[in-house]
């Protein structure tokens, strides 16, 4: 059995203009210690159906899907209480903007605390000891001092470890990473990668990685889902992807990589996506900036 499983996934909006159908019958799969990519431009409701699995949207949002399960739990009949016993404990998202998603007027010590004190039976001591070790783990020096800091007296990269931090504090069986790495300087991005996918390994979790950029696919993922205006275009394993991709999005999303430009100016996906453009000889970008 998956560990989460949705099928035909429809969310759509009530906007001034009438309804908006941001996802379109996606259906998707997780398996334990699994690395899933979803990846495609901005706009093709990649973000908004990891918030609907997460239970995140706003009421103007109407979900509905054929099944939604996560660890033989049927998301769809869950009240909100029940909900939140698996949000942020078996299942943890981190965003694009730490800074924003951190609570400016509490010290990250507090937050990670509280986020023990939500799921985790620990008394004070425990649930600072595990803050001390959890800023460890994701690399934050003198750990101790910096749980006293508030969220503007750190850098955007180490934010990012404090939100992952937060993420893995209860040991979660999968974490979505929603464009984890598109606000961090490019120095930056590539040690927050390398920080999500040893971790990964090292607790086994299994990681969605949401993102535009097939380099950080390249990096990190063991199976690729492509995503276009809401739907689902192609779904293969990294390599598969790379070497053989099937539609011709993927074809233009690749194609728009630095490593595969052969002309002065890159091509665009909205320049090779309605044409049947040649199949375009790609590689894997395993090196330079993400
Ligand atoms: N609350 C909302 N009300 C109306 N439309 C929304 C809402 N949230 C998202 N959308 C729309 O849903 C579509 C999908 O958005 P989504 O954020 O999932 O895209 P994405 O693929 O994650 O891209 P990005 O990387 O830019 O976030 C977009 O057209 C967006 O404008």
């Amino acid at each position: 059995m998956a560990l989460l499983e949705i099928e035909n996934l429809v969310v759509e909006f009530d906007t001034a203009q009438g309804p908006f159908r941001a996802v379109d019958g996606v259906s998707l799969k997780v398996d334990e210690r699994e690395v899933l990519a979803i990846v495609g431009e901005s706009g093709s409701g990649k973000s908004v159906s990891m918030l609907a699995v997460m239970g995140l949207l706003p009421w103007t949002a109407k979900v509905r899907a054929d099944r939604m399960s996560f660890a033989g739990t049927d998301l769809l009949k869950l009240d909100a209480a029940e909900r939140r016993k698996i949000i942020g404990k078996d299942m943890a998202m981190i965003f694009q903007e730490p800074m924003a998603s951190l609570n400016p007027s509490f010290t990250v010590g507090f937050q990670i605390e509280e986020v023990l004190r939500l799921h985790m039976h620990m008394d004070r001591h425990q649930r600072r000891e595990r803050a001390i070790e959890l800023l460890r783990l994701v690399g934050i020096p003198d750990p101790a001092e910096r749980l006293n800091s508030y969220p503007h007296q750190m850098s955007g990269g180490q934010c990012q470890r404090v939100m992952i931090a937060m993420a893995i504090a209860c040991n979660p069986k999968l974490l979505i990473a929603d464009e984890p790495t598109t606000a961090l300087d490019v120095t930056i991005q590539k040690q927050i990668l390398d920080l999500l996918v040893s971790l990964q390994e090292k607790y086994g979790m299994a990681l969605i990685m949401i993102t535009h950029n097939m380099g950080v696919v390249a990096e990190t993922a063991d199976r690729v889902i492509v995503q276009y205006k809401g739907r689902k275009m192609e779904e293969a394993d990294v390599l598969t992807l790379f070497e053989n991709p099937k539609s011709n999005y993927t074809r233009a999303l690749l194609s728009a990589l630095p490593d595969n430009a052969t002309g002065d100016r890159l091509p665009t996906v909205s320049d090779l996506i309605f044409e049947q453009a040649a199949p375009a000889v790609v590689t894997p970008p395993m090196e330079g900036p993400l």
